[in-house]
């Protein structure tokens, strides 16, 4: 509501002013004055001057064109003049912090009529705790830096340090030891994958994935490799500034030469003559966070096979900014090692295993995945609801269409099979060690990936359908579908291309298969 003292009108005194002078509009029962406004309005003057909308109640012609949230601005909030005696707006965007009331907008455990076998109390209030954050300090920041391309501020960085988002984000284990988790939310020995896939979710449901990507989705997957291999003197070393998001990490494997095929990268690393160093030579490619890292954990080819290294930036170490499709703010680089010599004590596990070491990463990395395209798919189905909901087309609801209405039926159908199976993934990870989940879930994990960005593609492209042109168009009402068929790629590819990680899941069931076995 705006700042001025609202007068109260009737709906006759508000349709005196429909001229092009002196034009006012009601919406929600609002009532606007736009007769300064009109010649601003980025829709032009000629729409407003209407006979169904000067002086009138344009409430429906309003939302079939615009977002809620353009009502929210300052400057338009301003325009408001007074309200319609007797009568309360009953219309609402997006309400900071709540759970939203369109179907399959949320989990259904997030549903109250619902239940679930998987959450408790403790992730319920963590929940609540952790979308009141996103809201209150992530959302805003994110649409700033997605549009900008800039690093998400130190700042953010600080305020997600002091709640320890980053340190949650890395997942159940040790670095939670002592820490006030979100001001006490959930203890640290009871943080489980349900309170992280939580995290994650939360993120993916912000729904800006270059920016995503720039808080700090280089320390998720580039500090378990440290966290579980690293010495540790360099832990103690290094490990405090980053969960302190004073520092940054990143993950450098994938190489212009190669990217899933882990095993065909061209990057050196050889001892020097005393050897006490490691003299790094290459290049990788699509690091993200590489442009502001501060560390790199780098695959990298050595006499005895594959080692994985903790590279400090310094000399010989380069990072250039890769222009893609999304924002810039993700930080994704070019990196060049130029004889980068790096202390032995670096290494990330044994010389040689370096493999194992990435390969185990992975399962940790391609989950966290999962729960964010799970929810971006949620996202997009409520878009598509809300749409087809208040649009009109031929003098009917959009949703009157069959047609419309069997697109409906396949997105939700998709957003709720990721989900489930995600859950039941994250239940075995809770039941699992490290290496147990290396062993048996590298499989399903990798099957559930390729699954979910072949749902998310899909679903992008059915929801461009329903948008129409304004799927296309990266302001308005369907800026946020825009956004989501541009960046699903983007899924489809980090973490495994979807054709290697269907492969990997069916290659792990082959190496299971028993011997004796016969139809
Ligand atoms: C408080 C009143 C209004 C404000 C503040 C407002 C503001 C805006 C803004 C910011 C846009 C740019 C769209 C975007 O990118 O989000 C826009 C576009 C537009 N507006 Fe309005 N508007 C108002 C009322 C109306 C009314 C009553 C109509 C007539 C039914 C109208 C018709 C349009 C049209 C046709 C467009 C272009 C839509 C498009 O490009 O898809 N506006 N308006």
């Amino acid at each position: 509501m705006s700042g001025k003292p609202q007068k109260e009108y009737t709906r006759e005194e508000v349709e005196k002013h429909h001229t092009t002078d002196d034009l006012w509009v009601i919406i929600d029962a609002k009532v606007y004055d736009l007769s300064k406004f009109k010649a601003l309005h980025p829709g032009g003057i000629s729409v407003l001057l209407e006979e169904d909308v000067a002086g009138r109640d344009a409430t429906d012609a309003f939302f079939s064109l615009h977002r809620y949230e353009v009502l929210e601005k300052p400057q338009y909030q301003r325009l408001q003049t007074g309200t319609i005696i007797g009568e309360q707006g009953r219309l609402h965007g997006r309400i900071p912090g709540s759970i939203s009331s369109v179907p399959y907008a949320e989990p259904n455990w997030l549903s109250p009529a619902y239940h679930s076998a998987y959450y408790n109390e403790s992730h319920r209030q963590f929940q609540k705790a952790v979308r009141q954050f996103f809201d209150d300090y992530i959302y805003q920041e994110s649409e700033l830096r997605e549009a900008d391309g800039k690093r998400p501020s130190q700042a953010v960085f600080d305020k997600m340090a002091e709640t320890n988002i980053h340190a949650m984000r890395l997942g159940p284990g040790k670095h939670l030891q002592g820490r006030t988790l979100l001001g006490g939310a959930v203890k640290p020995e009871e943080f489980d994958y349900f309170h992280e896939l939580i995290i994650m979710q939360e993120l993916g449901r912000v729904g800006l994935r270059g920016s995503g990507d720039g808080l700090l989705a280089g320390l998720v997957i580039g500090a378990p490799p440290l966290i579980n291999f690293g010495k540790d003197e360099l832990k103690a070393r290094i490990l405090p500034d980053l969960l302190a998001g004073k520092k940054f990490i990143c993950l450098a494997i994938s190489e212009a030469h190669a990217g899933s095929d882990v095993t065909g990268l061209k990057t050196t690393a050889v001892k020097s003559e005393d050897g006490k160093h490691w003299i790094i030579n290459g290049t990788k490619k699509w690091i993200t966070n590489g442009t502001f890292a501060d560390y790199f954990t780098v695959g990298c080819k050595t006499e005895d096979g594959f080692t994985t290294i903790l590279v400090e930036r310094g000399p010989g170490l380069e990072t250039k900014a890769i222009k893609t499709a999304y924002s810039a703010s993700a930080g994704t680089a070019y990196i060049t090692f130029d004889d980068v010599r790096v202390p032995v004590e670096n290494t990330l596990g044994e010389e040689g295993a370096g493999l194992f070491v990435i390969l185990s990463n992975f399962n940790h990395e391609r989950f966290i995945m999962c729960c964010s395209i799970a929810q971006t798919q949620r996202r997009a189905v409520e878009e598509c609801l809300k749409w087809v909901h208040q649009r009109t087309v031929f003098g009917k609801p959009l949703h009157s269409q069959a047609v419309v209405r069997a697109k409906l039926a396949a997105m939700i159908t998709r957003a709720e099979t990721c989900q489930h199976w995600l859950e039941n993934i994250a239940y075995q990870m809770c039941q699992m060690s490290y290496k147990r989940q290396a062993r048996l879930l590298a499989g399903p994990i990798a099957l559930l990936k390729s699954y979910s960005t072949r749902c998310a593609q899909d679903t992008a492209r059915d929801a461009v359908q329903l948008f129409g042109g304004r799927g296309i168009t990266t302001t308005g009402m369907g800026k946020f579908i825009e956004h989501y068929h541009r960046t699903v790629p983007f899924d489809a590819l980090l973490g495994g291309a979807e054709d290697v990680l269907s492969d990997l899941g069916v290659r792990q069931a082959l190496r299971d298969m028993p011997k004796d076995t016969r139809l």
